[in-house]
């Protein structure tokens, strides 16, 4: 009989895990607070609305506020089932699952899927979502070694790469790679709203790459940020000192006549960038690749890209990555195609043999 999981909350991470595993032949029950996300997730694909039958895992992804009392829940409810969670943030919902049902401690283990997109609810879900990621799990010091197994078994069959860490050095760990960047993509983006309509239009892709995050949701993120607050604050503080450090560096350039020393300080703030972007692991949490990219210019019309993608497989190469940019009033747009550098020319060759003109 294959494995039963029961999904609470079925949001964008419920109904993607739902879809992961259901193609993954796993039996997949949907339950949310809302009757009608989850007959949306059911439509999609994602699993039944069958909630008799006791599941063997319960993955709870409802919002951060609400998780530890409906981890409790769960596991009141279902005294043979493990339970789960994906909550972005795990000391304060290990704190309160331990305050609500600490004798049942041992059948919970939160996890966090480090993957997730800018928007909310079932319509966003993907299958594929979890592909090549990594899933953090983060049993309590009672948890068993068979419910922290089962838990690594559902992150595998989505399609994940598992580490165990424990809920404080997970908390510390995305308040610098997850809840920092949220912030800075919010503030960042929060200072378009004064720039004319005109500016705004010069738009490239160096403002999109960092604020695509600038459109997750509030409510949410409110919730992340206020629980993993003792984590946030010192990277926080840190980051205004570097600011204050930048601001004090323009003035004293901008000053007339411009004081000394004070271009050391723009050129160290770009470069301890480069240091901490090339930490940041490439795809399947592989060490950093550098990648040949190559734009060819689409023109606007349907079946351009899968033309594009079909040249690309004739030619036998392996797309890395793939980002599309409209050209603003024009009937054409740039594909920028990253694939491994020694295959680059190879493919600048089939496609120019193909019609397409490419860019460096
Ligand atoms: N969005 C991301 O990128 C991301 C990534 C990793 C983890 N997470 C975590 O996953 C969880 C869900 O996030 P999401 O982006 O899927 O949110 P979402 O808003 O898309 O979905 C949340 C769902 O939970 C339901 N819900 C609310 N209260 C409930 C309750 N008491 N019982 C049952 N269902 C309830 C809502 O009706 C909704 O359908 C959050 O804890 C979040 O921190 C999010
Ligand atoms: O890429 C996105 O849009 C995300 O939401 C991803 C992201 C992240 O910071 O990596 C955001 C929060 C989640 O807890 C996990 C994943």
């Amino acid at each position: 009989m294959s494995l039963h999981v029961r999904i609470v909350g079925t949001g964008l991470l419920g109904t993607s895990i739902g879809l992961a595993l259901s193609r993954k032949g796993f039996r997949v029950s949907l339950q949310d607070i809302s009757p009608t996300a989850s007959a949306l997730a059911r439509d999609l694909g994602a699993g039944s609305l069958d909630v008799a039958a006791a599941p063997d895992l319960v993955v709870v992804a409802a919002p951060p506020d609400v998780v530890g009392q409906v981890v409790a829940d769960e596991l009141a409810a279902w005294p043979s089932a493990v339970v789960t969670d994906v909550a972005s943030v795990k000391a304060s919902v290990l704190a309160e699952v331990q305050r609500a049902a600490v004798e049942q401690l041992h059948r919970y283990v939160g996890s966090h899927p480090m993957a997730g997109r800018e928007r909310s609810g079932a319509v966003a879900a993907q299958a594929d979502l979890f592909e090549g990621r990594t899933w953090v799990i983060c049993p309590s010091p009672s948890s068993d070694d068979t419910a922290i197994d089962l838990v690594r078994r559902v992150a595998d069959a989505a399609g994940s790469v598992t580490v165990l860490m424990d809920a404080a050095e997970h908390d510390a760990a995305v308040a610098a790679v997850s809840h920092l960047p949220q912030v800075a993509a919010s503030l960042v983006a929060a200072r378009l709203r004064e720039v004319s309509d005109d500016a705004v239009a010069l738009s490239g892709q160096g403002v999109r790459d960092v604020t695509r995050i600038a459109a997750s949701d509030p409510l949410m993120w409110t919730q992340i940020l206020s629980a993993n607050a003792p984590a946030l604050l010192p990277v926080i503080e840190h980051l205004a000192t570097d600011l204050e450090a930048v601001r004090a560096a323009l003035a004293r350039v901008a000053a007339d006549p411009p004081a000394e020393g004070a271009r050391g300080v723009l050129a160290h703030t770009i470069a301890d960038g480069q240091l901490g972007h090339a930490r940041i692991p490439g795809k399947h949490g592989a060490p950093p690749t550098a990648y040949g990219t190559l734009v060819v210019v689409i023109p606007d019309r349907p079946g351009s890209l899968a033309r594009l993608f079909h040249d690309v497989g004739e030619a036998e190469i392996n797309l890395e990555d793939i980002r599309i940019e409209h050209a603003r009033g024009g009937p054409v747009g740039l594909a920028e195609l990253s694939v491994l550098p020694a295959v680059t020319e190879r493919l600048r060759d089939a496609l120019e043999a193909a019609g397409w003109s490419v860019h460096d």
